[in-house]
């Protein structure tokens, strides 16, 4: 292959971003041998990524193998099991009904089979269950492989607070970056707009264009003309703000179910924007500032996710109906996890440990209103900061 001949122009339809971080034209290396990629998971937003990666996967076939691999946690729907019905009907009817998948998608419940000879895997699934899935992976990941956490959610242990791609690449050996942005995922799946965050860093290992995962590669594997990726360095900055706004939303689903309306909402994401800003700055100084301001990932997945996720809908039903988070959680999702109940307790465990909970007040009131059963209606209280000293 000449040359010429040898780059792809990704400027038409797919790539055209029009972001300014990352360039709107990409002139890609066709790949030596294209990426095979493999999505581990397949929940609401597992299923949303691996649509699609699936369809950019078919688009390129000069950078990557047109079959993706989606491990699903095998159940039955009504006698039949789900990998049967995605693999058939193109339709994962539990977690993401409604939406046709692309044929080149495949179901596949053997976790270790669904790896094989994989180039790229991009893990989604709730982050309470990695580290079982990463113990059943060690050993039979190649360590050239590279990876993209799509979780949202720290691991708290014995290691301290760390990142889910850090855990990851200390479990795993392989390099590993973040998707984080705006996204519910329904909305990206019935290809209405919006935008996202890839960070990814290269490895000292990197074997150079065309024969490893660099950010052009990337910007492909995940861009659509519905899906605008941004891709940037920053994998702290973007994890720390996914994480945390979904504890942020919990808060706002509070004072929303008591009736108290928007400037309370609005009040509980400034605070909110506040300590995540804090969080990252004590406990992951490589973060940067600029990153929750600007890129999807930061303020703008805040907005989104307390306007409409997941986490605001189970808290908004605590409120009304005094039930339980876990009562809530089963009643409203479906088998759907609401990621800011084990966060915000993961959380208020780190901070303990560091003596550090008083610098966060809403962290710690959302864990102790879902953990301990304080009253919501104290929040404003909680969160205050007093100043009434005397000169
Ligand atoms: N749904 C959304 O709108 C978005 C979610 N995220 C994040 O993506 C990650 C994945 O979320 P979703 O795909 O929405 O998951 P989900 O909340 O839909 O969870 C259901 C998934 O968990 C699986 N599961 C249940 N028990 C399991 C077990 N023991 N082991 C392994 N898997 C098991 C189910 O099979 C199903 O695939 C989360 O960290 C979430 O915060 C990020 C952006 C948007
Ligand atoms: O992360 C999300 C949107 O970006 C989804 O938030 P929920 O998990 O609260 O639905």
């Amino acid at each position: 292959m000449s040359a010429a001949a040898d780059r792809l122009n990704l400027t038409s339809g797919h790539l055209n971003a029009g972001r300014k971080r990352s360039s709107s034209s990409v002139s890609l290396k066709a790949a030596e041998k294209p990426f095979k990629v493999t999505v581990i998971g397949s929940g609401n937003w597992g299923t949303t990524i691996a649509k699609v990666v699936a369809e950019n996967c078919k688009g390129y076939p000069e950078v990557f193998a047109p079959i993706v691999q989606m491990w699903v946690f095998e159940e039955e729907i009504n006698g039949e099991k789900l990998t049967e019905i995605i693999n058939t009907r193109h339709q994962n009817v539990k977690y993401l009904p409604g939406i046709t998948l692309p044929d080149n998608l495949v179901a596949n419940p053997d976790l270790i089979d669904s790896v094989k000879d994989v180039d790229i895997i991009v893990f989604n699934i709730p982050h309470q269950f990695l580290p079982r899935i990463c113990s059943q992976l060690k050993g039979h990941v190649d360590s050239h492989v590279r990876a993209i956490s799509c979780l949202k959610g720290f691991e708290v242990g014995a290691k301290g607070v760390q990142l889910l791609s850090s855990y990851i690449t200390e479990e795993l050996g392989i390099q590993c970056g973040a998707l984080s942005g705006a996204n519910i995922a329904t909305e990206v799946a019935q290809e209405h707009w919006s935008e996202t965050t890839v960070a990814y860093h290269i490895p000292k290992d990197f074997r150079g264009e065309g024969k490893d995962v660099d950010h052009k590669v990337l910007k492909a594997l995940f861009h659509r003309p519905y899906f605008h990726v941004s891709v940037i360095e920053d994998v702290a900055g973007i994890s720390i703000c996914g994480a945390l706004k979904n504890v942020v939303a919990l808060g706002c689903g509070f004072v929303e179910g008591l009736g108290w309306g928007n400037n309370a909402s609005a009040a509980i994401q400034r605070v909110g924007l506040g300590e995540i800003i804090r969080f990252g700055q004590m406990f992951f100084p490589e973060s940067r500032e600029e990153t929750y301001y600007q890129e999807s990932a930061g303020v703008a997945d805040l907005i989104t996710t307390c306007a409409g996720g997941r986490n605001v809908k189970v808290a908004r039903l605590m409120a009304t109906s005094g039930k339980d988070a876990w009562e809530c959680e089963k009643e409203l999702l479906n088998g759907q996890s609401a990621q800011g109940l084990i966060t915000c307790k993961e959380v208020h465990e780190w901070l303990e440990t560091c003596g550090s909970v008083e610098d966060f007040p809403l962290f710690e009131a959302v864990y102790q209103i879902v953990y301990n059963n304080y009253p919501m209606k104290n929040l404003p209280d909680m969160i205050e900061e007093l100043d009434l000293h005397e000169d």
